[in-house]
């Protein structure tokens, strides 16, 4: 049977993961499921097509909830510019967390990490979630975090979408089944609908969150400051701004793709790129000088340690 989702807290990422979840709804894919380790999967290990997928795992009505007038009124624009579908999205505020959550069957966590258990724990909530699967983007709030703050009937789910959800070119994480807490096989497709639409999906344990958050859900703005840089660089050698853009961004698309479906490393595709004694090498050459490459390990190394606090932040 469709349901109703509620997303609580719907802000950027929230309208990403809706966005993109409403756009499904009107153009779907063909369903895709996470692989664990008994499935065949594609060159990197991530999707492969679910003949039987479920139709009736997807929402068919929306509630979003924000906490100011002024974002509840920006938020009822954003839907009403997706016309029809935009229309099957009820857009409300906090004081109707209580009964949002109460009249939804699957509830999406979107708040900041610091507010989740003033959220969870109001008066009302924990009979609201009786028997409810929720699940979480926060960062760094673990599912035993989220356990003592909701009742035992409620499933709790830990997942990681990023920004590109929103057009459908999203990485999202899923926690592996929690073992103290067996998920439905329903619940497990709700889980797969929703998700792999926006993307590649896959589920992995809670124990690697931090990293992925700074991998993929902090990624996109790592890529991006590499992206404005390239286009700087262009743009510094008479390049028009825009032009300068559309190559860079495109180039990194089209390497990022390559390592996708050819699951050909990255290091050999650098390598066939360098012609001996041509351009590229001296271009190499001048990144290693300022150690890029330490520099972004060092930034996923330092994101996850930021990451694992957040949870825990006041
Ligand atoms: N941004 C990203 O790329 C990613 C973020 N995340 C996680 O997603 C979560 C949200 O991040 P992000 O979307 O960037 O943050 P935003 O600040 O954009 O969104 C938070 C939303 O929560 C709303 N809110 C605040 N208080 C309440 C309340 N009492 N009841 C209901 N809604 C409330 C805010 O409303 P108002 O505007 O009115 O204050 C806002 O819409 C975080 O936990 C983050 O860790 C995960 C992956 C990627
Ligand atoms: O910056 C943050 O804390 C969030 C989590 C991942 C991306 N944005």
């Amino acid at each position: 049977m469709p349901y109703q989702l509620c997303v609580l807290g719907c802000g950027t990422m929230g309208v990403a993961v809706l966005s993109g979840v409403l756009d499904n709804l009107q153009s779907p894919r063909a369903q895709l499921r996470p692989t664990d380790d008994s499935s065949p999967s594609t060159p990197m290990g991530s999707l492969i097509l679910d003949p039987n997928a479920n139709p009736d795992s997807l929402p068919d009505r929306f509630i979003a909830t924000v906490n100011r007038a002024e974002s509840a009124k920006k938020l009822r624009r954003t839907f009403s510019d997706l016309g029809v579908l935009g229309g099957l999205v009820q857009v409300r505020q906090a004081h109707d967390n209580v009964r949002s959550v109460k009249e939804s069957d699957v509830i999406l966590l979107c708040c900041k990490p610091q507010l989740a258990a003033h959220l969870l724990l109001q008066p009302g909530m924990s009979d609201a979630l009786e028997g409810k699967l929720l699940i979480s983007i926060l960062a760094g709030t673990t599912i035993s975090m989220m356990r003592d703050w909701v009742p035992e009937s409620c499933t709790v789910v830990r997942s990681m979408p990023n920004t590109p959800s929103k057009i459908r070119e999203g990485m999202t994480v899923v926690s592996s089944l929690d073992p103290n807490e067996p998920k439905t096989p329903v619940q497990r497709d709700i889980l797969m609908a929703l998700f792999t639409p926006l993307g590649r999906c896959r589920f992995m344990d809670e124990k690697h969150f931090d990293a992925v958050t700074a991998v993929a859900g902090s990624g996109p703005a790592f890529v991006c400051v590499v992206l404005e840089a390239m286009a700087d660089g262009g743009v510094m050698m008479g390049l028009p701004r825009s032009e300068a853009l559309e190559l860079a961004a495109q180039t990194m698309q089209g390497a990022a793709r390559m390592v996708l479906q050819t699951g050909v490393h990255p290091a050999a595709l650098k390598d066939s790129v360098t012609t001996p004694g041509g351009c590229t090498i001296a271009g190499l050459l001048c990144l290693e000088d300022g150690k890029l490459r330490s520099n972004m390990a060092r930034c996923i190394q330092a994101t996850t340690q930021h990451a694992a606090g957040l949870g825990r932040t006041k």
